[in-house]
Formats: C-alpha cells, sequence, structure tokens
C-alpha cells in the first residue's frame, strides 16, 4: 500500500467490516428451520451428495466444512471420496446413480477436477434439478433470462448481503471484477436481474481502476491476492471481496488474503467483506440454501 494510495480522501470514516460469518450462520439456522418443516411434511431430511476426486488439502478442507454445515443444518449429507486416477466414465457413472436416487436432492462436483476429467461433461451430467451449484447450462440460461433456477451459491450469498444492507438496489452502479462461469458472470446476471446498471471487467479491460472508481457496488474476484487498493474505490462504496488467495510468510507459515487490500480500501470505502470471515462462509451457507430449495421442489409436484 502505498501512503498516496492510503490518503486520498483523508477526511474519510474508516468503512464497516462486514460480517459475512455472522450473516451465514444466521442464514443457516433460517435453513435448518426450512429442513425442519421439509422433513415433517416429507419423512426424510434434505440431501446432498458431495463427490471429491483426488486428495487435494484444501478440497478436502471445504468438503467437511460442507458436510459438518450440512448436518448441523438437519440435512443428510453423502460423501463419494473417489481416487484422482478415477477416469471421466467412473464418475459419470456415478452421477447417473445420484440422478436417480430420491434420497439425495443435491449433487456437488468439488472444482477443479483431475486433468483427464472434462468438466463441461461432468457438469452437464447432473441432473439440473439437482444442480445445487447451478453451473448446469439449463440453470445459467433459466437465470439469463429471469426465470427460477438454482443460482451459483458465491454470487447468491454476494447478493444476499447486498439486499440486507441496502434493501432495494434498482439503479445502483455495479462493478464486478472478474468473468469467470462460477463467480463473475453469475454475479453480473443477478445484479442486473435487481435492476444494478452492471458492468463487468477483466484482464482486456481498459483502465480497471477508473472502471472501478464508478462503482457503488463493487465485487472483486480475480484471484489475484490484495490487488485492489484505495485508488480503485470510489467513497462510500460497498465491496465484496470474493478472493481466496493463500499466500507464504517468511516463517514458513501460510496465511488467507482476498483480492482486496483491506486496509488500504477501508481508508475509502463504506463498507467491506474480510478474507477469511466474509463471502467464504456465505458460499458454503447457499449451498444448503439451494439444497433445501431444490428438495423443496422435487416434492413439490
Ligand atoms: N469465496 C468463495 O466462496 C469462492 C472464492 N473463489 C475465489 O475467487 C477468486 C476468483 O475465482 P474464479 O472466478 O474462479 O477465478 P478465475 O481465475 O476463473 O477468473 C478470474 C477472472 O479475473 C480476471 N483477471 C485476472 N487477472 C486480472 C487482472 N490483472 N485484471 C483484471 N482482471 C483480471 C480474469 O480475466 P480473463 O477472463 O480475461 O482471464 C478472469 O475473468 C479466486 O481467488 C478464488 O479462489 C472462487 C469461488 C468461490
Ligand atoms: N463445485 C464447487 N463449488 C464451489 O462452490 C467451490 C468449488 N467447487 N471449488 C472451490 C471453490 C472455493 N469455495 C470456497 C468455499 C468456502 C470457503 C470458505 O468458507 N472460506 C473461509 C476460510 C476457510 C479456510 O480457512 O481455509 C473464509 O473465507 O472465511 C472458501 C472457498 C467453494 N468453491
Amino acid at each position: 500500500m502505498t501512503d498516496q494510495a492510503s490518503n486520498i480522501y483523508p477526511e474519510a470514516a474508516p468503512a464497516e467490516r462486514i460480517d459475512g460469518k455472522a450473516f451465514a450462520t444466521a442464514l443457516r439456522a433460517d435453513v435448518a428451520e426450512g429442513s425442519a418443516r421439509f422433513r415433517a411434511q416429507a419423512g426424510r431430511q434434505p440431501g446432498l451428495a458431495v463427490i471429491l476426486v483426488g486428495d487435494d488439502p484444501a478440497s478436502q478442507v471445504y468438503v467437511k466444512t460442507k458436510m459438518r454445515q450440512a448436518a448441523d443444518a438437519g440435512i443428510t449429507s453423502f460423501p463419494h471420496l473417489l481416487p484422482g486416477n478415477t477416469n471421466q466414465d467412473e464418475l459419470l457413472q456415478l452421477i447417473a446413480l445420484l440422478n436417480g436416487d430420491d434420497q439425495v436432492d443435491g449433487i456437488l462436483v468439488q472444482l477443479p477436477l483431475p486433468a483427464q476429467i472434462e468438466e463441461k461433461a461432468v457438469i452437464e451430467a447432473i441432473d439440473p434439478a439437482k444442480d445445487v451449484d447451478g453451473f448446469h447450462p439449463v440453470n445459467v440460461g433459466r437465470l439469463s433470462t429471469g426465470q427460477s433456477a438454482l443460482v451459483p451459491c458465491t454470487p447468491l450469498g454476494c447478493l444476499l448481503l447486498l439486499q440486507d444492507r441496502l434493501g432495494d438496489l434498482s439503479g445502483k452502479k455495479a462493478v464486478v471484477v472478474g468473468r469467470s462461469n462460477i463467480v463473475g458472470k453469475p454475479m453480473g446476471q443477478l445484479l442486473l436481474n435487481a435492476h444494478c446498471t452492471v458492468t463487468t471487467v477483466h484482464s482486456r479491460s481498459q483502465d480497471l481502476a477508473a472502471e472501478c472508481r464508478s462503482a457503488d457496488i463493487l465485487v472483486v474476484a480475480v484471484g489475484r491476492a490484495e490487488m485492489i487498493d484505495a485508488s480503485y474505490i470510489k467513497p462510500g462504496a460497498i465491496v465484496l471481496d470474493v478472493g481466496i488467495n493463500r499466500i507464504a510468510l517468511e516463517d514458513g507459515q501460510s496465511r488467507l488474503t482476498g483480492d482486496v487490500d483491506f486496509d488500504a480500501v477501508s481508508t475509502v470505502a463504506g463498507a467491506v467483506t474480510p478474507v477469511p470471515g466474509g463471502i467464504g462462509p456465505m458460499t458454503v451457507a447457499c449451498l444448503l440454501r439451494n439444497t433445501l430449495s431444490a428438495a423443496q421442489a422435487r416434492t413439490a409436484h
């Protein structure tokens, strides 16, 4: 952080830290209530199948967190931990089995997958009604045409936080940094559906900082540690930091950091989400919310 960057608006009050972790805890309590009602009506708990191929330690941690929080929210999880050399046909056979299993309402295949498996083929094999990640082209199409859909968890978590703080988002200027299928694109779509004026920027954009400085709402999902400093921020803006970057420290340890330089941005913004404790926990809470929604929709007809 440069002195210049931290002092461009010296009169501003420091930004509020948005507690995504606490919000996610409240959201999981809502899901638990809904799951209990579902169980009373359907005679079973909502079910979530979680597939992990390989033994990447970070992915193992995420999968454990998801299963523990699912149990706490009254959702049964069905873990499928497959060896790293699993081939595509084996994975597709498992998905076909889960598509046909009435106890399973949601199917999550942890990404990234090993190189021998094509992500697109796997995503397209999942029954769209059980696609709790919202990555299937049917759900992507439904979201982009404003129909009810299973919506990707990370952008859904961002939207819920924004609506909690701002209520109606109509007419707000929103800038999304990043255009991945998982975060950036569905985020733009959700903000557009909520009547924001949306700009999506990426690695080929010109004058990224100027685009970002026009934003009342700035959502950052680039995967570059602390890239966004105070010079990207409009005074008073709400900044959501999706980035999860593990950086090595000198003592051999590591720490998690976002795509936003939290301290620098806090001198200018109105409110900022931290990493950890921001969007990450919201993602997992929204996965459980989507599982409950899928269970309700599957038993409604
Ligand atoms: N909190 C959570 O729950 C989750 C967090 N994440 C994290 O969010 C981050 C983004 O993830 P994801 O969307 O999957 O990442 P991707 O790598 O798929 O996409 C990154 C996007 O950022 C753009 N980009 C990269 N460098 C720059 C740059 N210098 N200037 C402008 N744009 C740039 C890329 O542009 P281009 O398209 O032109 O290449 C691309 O659109 C990661 O840190 C990831 O770990 C992801 C999912 C969930
Ligand atoms: N099919 C699929 N769906 C996903 O949603 C998906 C995925 N694959 N692959 C990986 C990414 C990443 N992701 C995160 C979820 C929670 C935290 C999270 O809870 N983070 C904690 C910190 C956890 C820690 O300390 O490591 C926090 O930010 O506070 C982070 C990242 C979901 N993803």
